[in-house]
């Protein structure tokens, strides 16, 4: 098969596709890898590095979007990157589909197989391709909260761990799944004051033991975030409904309610973020205020570390990627109900249920089950 890797052109995103130990895998199994000119330079990673590991260096993304039968990328495609995809053509990259029509339409109108990293499953009912970003943008997330927290940069003026005789900051992670789970690990790693909520009594409980009991776990109600966001200096949203549209946990109220100078990151952006007043938000321009509250709503943090996120992206990608590239992407599929899970659009059908749920009155779409667009 051959392989295709563009430069990704969302703002300040330096990841790429495929490392050049990805690069020299498919090669060994006898594909064909092209990559787009200075794809990994401002990671480190060279058209040398990618030559040596025997892949062709195209001069432009628009060679390869002509040439090659699978598009491998980490962000969602641009319109101007959509809009050069075609039927018959796989594209394997991070979609979020949910909250964006123009993307669902512009895949539709495409034609192609359109599978994406974050609603891939594994045998435990984890997301084995979301992962390793929820992990770097769980961890990011406290960085990013400690930092505006300072005066100059919008805060109150709160350091997290306090200092002896001082009390720690409060940070209040809502959603204890990966990515709240690094979110509370640096927390806890700065002294900080840390509560989590969750939905899930199970994941409470195995919560409690990770940290034993450093954390308090607290089941998610309305009191509780009524509660806790209120006295929060740092709030993390780190919930997901796998492929749909967030719930919007806390109200213009409740951010009305916080304190002065206090922090929100919204990590479910991606997925259309669990806070009223959030608004997707760029690397170059990370924050805006409302109501005295600063809100960091980056919705690809782990573009902000990409070397490490490239590697460890790569990490989870490749041997889904392999399997694409060695059976074919219908096969593979076929083979492998965890794979299939990631297909959402295919031959301009839209093949995953929450895609349709949430933008189904919309665009006027159906739901039509992987299997059935396959057949
Ligand atoms: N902005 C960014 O750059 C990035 C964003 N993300 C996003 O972060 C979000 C979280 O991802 P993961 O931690 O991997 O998901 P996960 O599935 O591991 O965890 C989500 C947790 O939210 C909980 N939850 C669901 N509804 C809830 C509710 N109403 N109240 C409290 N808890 C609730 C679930 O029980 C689960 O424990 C996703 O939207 C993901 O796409 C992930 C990586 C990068
Ligand atoms: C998960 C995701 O959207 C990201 O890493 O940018
Ligand atoms: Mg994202």
């Amino acid at each position: 098969m051959l392989v295709g890797v563009p430069k990704e052109i969302k703002n300040h995103e330096y990841r790429v596709g495929l490392t050049p130990a990805a690069v020299k895998e498919f090669v060994t199994h006898g594909h064909k890898v092209l990559v787009e000119t200075n794809a990994g330079t401002a990671i480190g990673f060279t058209d040398e590095m990618y030559v040596e590991a025997g892949a062709t260096i195209a001069a432009t993304a628009e060679q390869i979007f002509a040439e090659a039968e699978m598009i491998v990328k980490v962000k969602e495609p641009q319109p101007q990157e959509c809009k050069q995809l075609r039927r018959g053509q796989t594209l394997y990259t991070y979609l979020h589909l949910a909250p964006d029509p123009t993307q669902t339409e512009l895949l539709i109108e495409s034609g192609a197989t359109c599978i994406a990293y974050e609603t891939v499953t594994d045998a435990r009912g984890g997301l084995p391709l979301l992962a390793p970003m929820s992990e770097v943008a769980g961890r990011m997330s406290v960085q990013a909260g400690a930092h505006y927290l300072e005066k100059a940069h919008g805060g109150s003026g709160t350091l997290l761990g306090g200092v002896p005789g001082v009390a720690p900051g409060k940070v209040l992670v809502i959603g204890g799944g990966v990515v709240g789970t690094q979110a509370a690990k640096m927390a806890l790693g700065l002294g900080a004051d840390v509560t989590i909520l969750d939905r899930s009594l199970p994941r409470l409980r195995q919560l409690d033991d990770i940290f034993n009991g450093q954390v308090k776990t607290v089941y998610s109600t309305v009191d509780a975030i009524d509660h806790y966001s209120a006295n929060a200096d740092l709030v993390v949203g780190a919930v997901l409904i796998p492929g749909a549209a967030a719930p919007k946990l806390l109200n213009e109220q409740h951010i009305a309610n916080m304190k002065k100078g206090s922090v929100i990151v919204d990590v479910a952006i991606d997925q259309g973020g669990c806070f009223a007043t959030s608004k997707a938000t760029t690397h170059q321009d990370p924050v805006y205020i409302v109501d005295g509250v600063v809100h960091y709503c980056v919705a690809n943090m782990p573009g902000g570390v990409a070397r490490t996120s490239t590697m460890a992206l790569n990490n989870a990608t490749l041997p889904f990627g392999l399997a694409l590239a060695n059976k074919g992407p219908k096969q593979a599929m076929m083979e492998d109900i965890h794979l299939l899970n990631g297909l959402n659009v295919h031959e301009g059908k839209v093949t995953y249920k929450a895609v349709v749920e949430a933008l189904g009155d919309q665009l006027g779409i159906q739901y039509t089950p992987a299997l059935d667009a396959l057949a």
